[in-house]
């Protein structure tokens, strides 16, 4: 368990940990290639090394430089069928992704399997339209839980048009659609992240895009490249709401990605009344990188609508602790997907925060705080999942007493070094009076 302790504010300059989303497709797509991926700036965090685990079981070359958190991967004579089963850990994106990866090379067997947290979690909406394009996949609850068996074959292209708003699923149809005979097309009901549409771009790979339709042509191998990856705004989002609800803030996130299917926490934040700026804007491997700026804010609350929800999906733990520094209702909606995400996050934060004393309902799809509320300190609960503790460890930081989070090393996950980066955080700034003892 770890102790934080009330601050007056979140002061200086930070690097966030490189983009967990864009480093899993870097390393998935290396692994189609013969000269390879060599990223920069690859995510530190337990979710990717699940990746490149099950990437090396499967025969490729992995190369990674614990120091300067450089990967390269390349297969130059193809994926290999695994000796040993495929254990995705904790990673959703792992799991779904190789799903889509593997199941149009024929006559490769594999199992895919995961940790306690994934093996609750749905599979079958991958699974589903991956077998229209003709794979065999078969597991637990008919396919719809892990462990699941893969036996490759050749697939058939088509038109994908999804029901759930998932660039996971998005990605695994298009990672099949590169393998399959016939152009793949993927239909989708709201934007989601475009990392994949963009990497594939970037490494001149033919894809066609508009609006919520993208196709992707089948290749043979994929050119080499290399490029760093910007750092991941999931996790610059914990630094935005800490600085923003924190009296005495003003903090710069370098480097970081601004991919606006990534950043609709700001774009809510904005209307909530969030004092920052965006500059030094550039391109890193086709991804938008900039330094942001975030001072304490005076919030209102808001409404967030459904279809703003797939371009924050990971922010809203962090957005609910937003919400209890804001003056008024706060109203959250068509965010369902976040009781399947690695706990009930909707469950979670609202346990966490009315311990705090927030007013908080839970609703079936969402929440609706009602705020300006005084946290109190209190005895916490990650659930095990790496964003509730980090948005814990947020609304801690504007309580009047030290919150004591039980199962903190969940943040390794997408984040190892997120308590040391908050300590480094708040060193200039003063620990706030404790109102009790
Ligand atoms: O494609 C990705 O890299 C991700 C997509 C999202 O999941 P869904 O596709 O299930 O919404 C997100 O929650 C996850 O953290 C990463
Ligand atoms: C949901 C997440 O990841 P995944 O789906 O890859 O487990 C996350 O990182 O918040």
């Amino acid at each position: 368990m770890i102790e934080i302790r009330p601050q007056e504010g979140i002061v200086g300059e930070i690097k966030v940990p490189g983009d967990k989303s864009i480093s899993h497709r870097a390393a998935l797509l290396g692994s189609l290639s013969r000269e390879g991926i060599e990223v920069e700036n690859f995510s530190p965090g337990e979710d990717c090394a699940s990746t490149l685990s099950c990437l090396r079981t499967m025969g490729c070359e992995v190369n990674k430089d614990a120091v300067s958190g450089k990967v390269s991967v390349k297969a130059p004579d193809g994926l290999k069928e695994p000796n040993d089963v495929l254990d995705a850990g904790n990673s959703g994106t792992t799991a779904r992704l190789i799903l889509g990866l593997i199941s149009g090379i024929p006559n490769i067997f594999a199992v895919i399997t995961g940790d306690e947290s994934l093996k609750r979690r749905p599979m079958g909406r991958v699974a589903k339209p991956l077998v229209a394009m003709g794979a065999k996949i078969d597991g637990r609850e008919f396919g719809e839980k892990l462990p699941l068996a893969v036996r490759g074959r050749k697939l058939t292209g088509g038109v994908h048009t999804l029901q759930v708003a998932s660039a996971q699923v998005k990605t695994a149809i298009l990672f099949a659609g590169l393998r399959a005979q016939g152009a793949t097309t993927v239909i989708e009901p709201t934007l989601t992240r475009d990392h994949t549409e963009i990497m594939l771009e970037h490494l001149g790979t033919p894809i066609f895009r508009k609006g919520l339709k993208v196709t992707v042509y089948p290749v043979s191998s994929l050119k080499g490249a290399s490029w760093t990856i910007p750092g991941d705004f999931s996790a610059a989002a914990f630094w935005i709401v800490a600085a923003a609800i924190t009296e005495k803030s003003e903090l710069q996130i370098k480097k970081v990605n601004v991919n606006p299917t990534r950043t609709g926490l700001l774009r809510v934040l904005q209307r909530m009344g969030l004092d920052y700026n965006i500059e030094d804007e550039i391109l890193s491997g086709g991804e938008r990188m900039a330094t942001i700026t975030v001072r304490s804010s005076y919030l209102k609350g808001t409404k967030v609508m459904p279809e703003e929800i797939p371009s924050m999906i990971d922010e809203l733990p962090v957005l609910a602790v937003a919400a209890t520094q804001a003056e008024g209702t706060t109203e959250i909606r068509g965010a369902g997907e976040l009781r399947v995400k690695e706990s009930d996050r909707i469950h979670a934060m609202t346990e966490g925060l009315k311990r705090m004393g927030a007013q908080i309902e839970e609703l079936q799809d969402g929440w609706i705080i009602k705020g300006k509320t005084k946290l109190s300190g209190a005895r916490l609960k990650s659930f095990g999942d790496h964003r509730i503790a980090m948005a814990l460890a947020v609304a801690g930081l504007a309580a009047d007493d030290s919150v004591i989070l039980e199962g903190e090393s969940c943040v390794h996950i997408s984040y190892p070094s997120f308590f040391e980066d908050l300590k480094a955080l708040t060193t200039k700034s003063q620990p706030k009076e404790r109102v009790s003892s």
